[in-house]
Parts: C-alpha cells; sequence; structure tokens
C-alpha cells in the first residue's frame, strides 16, 4: 500500500506509532508537564499562601464559606502518587484554590486575592496546551474504525 492511500486516520495512527515518545502522540506526557507546570506555581512567592492547606484558626469562617479546601501541596501529591486520571482532573483541583480563594476575600482588592489573579494567569495560560494535546494524543489513539485483528 502507498502512503498517500493512507486514509487521515490510518496516516494519523501510522505517524504516531512511529512517534509514540515524542508529545504529540504520547498520552501520559500530560503528567510531566503538569509537574513542571507545578514547579513554576512554586516558584512564584504569590503562590506562599496556598501551598499548604489553609490554616482555619487566623481565618476563622474559612471553614463555611469553603467546602472544598485544596492547596498547591494536596495537588502535588495526588499527581506525585499518579492519582490524576488525566490533565482535566488537575485542572479541576488547581482551580478549586483559585475559586476558594475568590469566595473566601472580602474585596477585589484584597492582597491574597490579587495573588490569586496573577497566579492564575499564569496556570491558565500554560494548561490550555496541555490539555489541547492530551485530547489529540488521546483522538489519535482511538481508532475510527473497528479493526478485523
Ligand atoms: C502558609 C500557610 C497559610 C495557609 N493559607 C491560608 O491560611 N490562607 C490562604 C487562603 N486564603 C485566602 O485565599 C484568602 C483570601 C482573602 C483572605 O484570605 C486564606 C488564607
Amino acid at each position: 500500500i502507498k502512503a498517500e492511500e493512507l486514509n487521515s486516520t490510518d496516516a494519523e495512527e501510522v505517524k504516531c506509532r512511529g512517534r509514540r515518545q515524542s508529545l504529540k502522540c504520547n498520552p501520559d506526557a500530560w503528567r510531566k508537564q503538569c509537574k513542571e507546570l507545578l514547579g513554576l506555581i512554586y516558584e512564584r512567592e504569590d503562590s506562599e499562601p496556598f501551598r499548604q492547606p489553609s490554616d482555619h484558626l487566623s481565618y476563622p469562617d474559612n471553614q463555611d464559606v469553603i467546602d472544598t479546601p485544596m492547596d498547591f501541596s494536596t495537588v502535588k501529591e495526588t499527581l506525585e502518587a499518579g492519582n490524576y486520571g488525566s490533565p482535566l482532573e488537575f485542572y479541576k483541583d488547581v482551580r478549586q484554590i483559585f475559586s476558594n480563594s475568590k469566595a473566601y476575600t472580602s474585596n477585589k482588592k484584597s492582597r491574597i486575592y490579587s495573588m490569586t489573579l496573577r497566579l492564575s494567569a499564569l496556570f491558565e495560560s500554560h494548561i490550555k496546551n496541555i490539555i489541547s494535546e492530551y485530547k489529540s494524543a488521546i483522538q489519535s489513539q482511538k481508532r475510527r474504525r473497528p479493526r478485523y485483528r
């Protein structure tokens, strides 16, 4: 069979089979990318208040305002334990950190809340590609038509 006779699905699969380890086709590449993104977040001083669970003593009403506490050490542990099944689950937990801070803050000018705005801008700019590469790697894995083996 000549290469040009392959339909797009086969060509995509052939391309991916050959380049399994490359970022484009490796459905597990997202884990490493998310670890690197977490590293970037930890480098930022802005992440300091969010690297540990909020201590409810100094923020007493935190408990009833926040129904799903989340922090970056919890996300890091979950990722390193291999307990995220996809970058979308990772994304959900990180966004919980930002929404908790927003829910908790009384004014939009609070120092801690402004830190989450900067962190979230950094996070969103990176997580987009990680998720789209993951989705296309999954697509090229899927057999679009049944194979008789
Ligand atoms: C070094 C460990 C400190 C744990 N973090 C902690 O107690 N926090 C971070 C989350 N908080 C907010 O997002 C917030 C928004 C407005 C005011 O606080 C509450 C305070």
